[in-house]
């Protein structure tokens, strides 16, 4: 680790409570109850016999440890839409939902495309000290697909960035994304793109297929994403770049991915999943509320189904929110009109147990993979994802596998309200979450 990461690492502004016991947690949902004691932001000593007096104590009785979760894909919304989210309440969400470290999407006003912002971003981040804030820089220039932005000098900044993005648009020209990947490659660091070819998209309001045509609205065809995947697989691993896809939305992008993987043994490409994917259809549309526009868009239940074998199987690697906030009146309007994007920082858990852990496809383990281990490895985390094991950093949440919930939009966090999910029963909660020993989130309230 060089020494510019050990402090944007450990170097956190708020110290770490001394000591803090853990009693009576079964790690990764495996095993007899154990107690873990915390100390100076590490995992000092594991077992059934574990105690210390001077230190607070955590009562976990019933409940699963899990390293803490990693987000690759968040809109804060700051600088610029603070009336929606801002990095305080949007760190707040992550810490209610189990994350301890979090990616903050480039497309906010002004666009993080440049040192200035990322490293504003990043102080924030500091400043608030609930979650880890990792600014996420623009690939082009105002996300406007022309011009590189300046990756290298975001990647040398305070904020280290090690991912990039134009989210919200496609990097389309293929020599510009052969050129970040190009970049990419040389500053180590890795392009996550948004799949959607535009000349396919032109007014497109939902997935392409039967309902879209009933309902009269403009058909987003799974094309228009699988033809991008399909070209950036070929080039990142025509030049060993590293690539990572954001928000897979079609069984055909599986297969794709599939197919880029075994070809390239593993390495190099990654993808993720949201939450909303892996559960709700274009059946939602019936009733034309907005609150299920969100781009990609909802698709057939013969993706969701493909979705979820392959986040089971790997071939999808991660679970990534993109939770996008949007104020009443970009929401509270006509279809047509209406912004896409959906609330996931709180819900997401809950959404991964209904869908993979209750239907069989991931254990325990399996849900620290995807939300905790992969996310860290594909972003280049040294301190995040890691084992619960003596030494390790004490990035923890802690679940209670039993709780069911109902979704209230205007309970959670966030600024904005959008949430699919709402009256909703939802099962599993996050009872507590642990950033460098340090309680950000308990019984559903921030701990600052
Ligand atoms: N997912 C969305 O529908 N919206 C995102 C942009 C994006 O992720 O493409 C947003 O910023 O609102
Ligand atoms: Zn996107
Ligand atoms: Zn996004």
């Amino acid at each position: 680790m060089t020494s510019q990461q050990s402090e944007r690492t450990a170097g956190h502004s708020r110290a770490a409570a001394a000591t803090t016991l853990i009693t009576g947690v079964r790690c990764y949902g495996e095993g007899e109850p154990v107690n873990l004691l915390l100390r100076d932001g590490v995992i000092a000593e594991i077992g059934a016999q574990v105690r210390d007096a001077d230190a607070e104590v955590l009562a976990a009785d019933g409940l699963i440890a899990l390293p803490g979760f990693v987000d690759l894909h968040t809109h804060l919304r700051e600088p610029g839409r603070e009336d929606t989210e801002t990095i305080a309440t949007g760190s707040a969400a992550a810490a209610l939902g189990g994350y301890t470290a979090v990616f903050a999407m480039a497309n906010t006003d002004p666009v993080a495309d440049n040192a200035v912002v990322v490293e504003h971003v990043w102080r924030r981040g500091r400043e608030v000290g609930l979650v880890d804030v990792h600014p996420v820089g623009a690939v082009t220039v105002g996300l406007a697909g022309q011009k590189l932005a300046e990756l290298g000098t975001m990647a040398a900044s305070a904020a280290g960035v090690r991912m990039f993005s134009d989210d919200g648009h496609c990097v389309a020209d293929p020599l510009v994304m052969r050129r970040a990947l190009e970049y990419s490659k040389a500053l180590d660091v890795v392009i996550a793109q948004h799949a959607e070819e535009p000349r396919l998209t032109v007014g497109a309001q939902a997935h392409e297929g039967e309902r879209a045509a009933r309902l009269g609205l403009a058909g987003w065809p799974a094309a228009a994403e699988e033809a991008i995947v399909a070209r950036d697989c070929l080039l990142a691993q025509h030049l060993s770049a590293r690539l990572h896809v954001c928000h897979v939305s079609t069984a055909g992008t599986a297969d794709v991915l599939a197919w880029a993987k075994q070809r390239a043994g593993g390495a190099g490409i990654s993808a993720e999943v949201t939450p909303h994917h892996l559960l709700l259809t274009d059946e939602r549309l019936a009733s034309y509320d907005p609150v299920n526009k969100v781009n990609p868009p909802l698709r057939a239940s013969t993706d969701v189904a493909r979705l979820r074998t392959a986040l089971a199987e790997g071939v999808i690697d991660c679970v990534a929110t993109d939770h996008a906030p949007h104020a009443p009146q970009d929401k509270d309007c006509e279809w047509a009109a209406a912004r896409p994007g959906m609330l996931g920082l709180q819900t997401a858990l809950s959404v991964v147990v209904h869908t993979m852990v209750r239907s069989g496809l991931l254990d325990w383990r399996g849900v620290a993979r995807v939300m905790s281990e992969r996310p860290a490895e594909i972003a280049g985390l040294p301190d995040q994802g890691r084992p619960i094991a003596v030494g390790e950093p004490a990035n923890l949440v802690l679940v209670d596998p039993e709780a069911t919930w109902t979704v209230r939009g205007a309970e959670l966090a966030s600024i904005a309200e959008n949430t699919p999910y709402e009256g909703m029963d939802l099962p599993a909660r996050v009872v507590c979450t642990v950033l460098r020993g340090r309680v950000t989130a308990h019984e559903g309230r921030i701990r600052p």
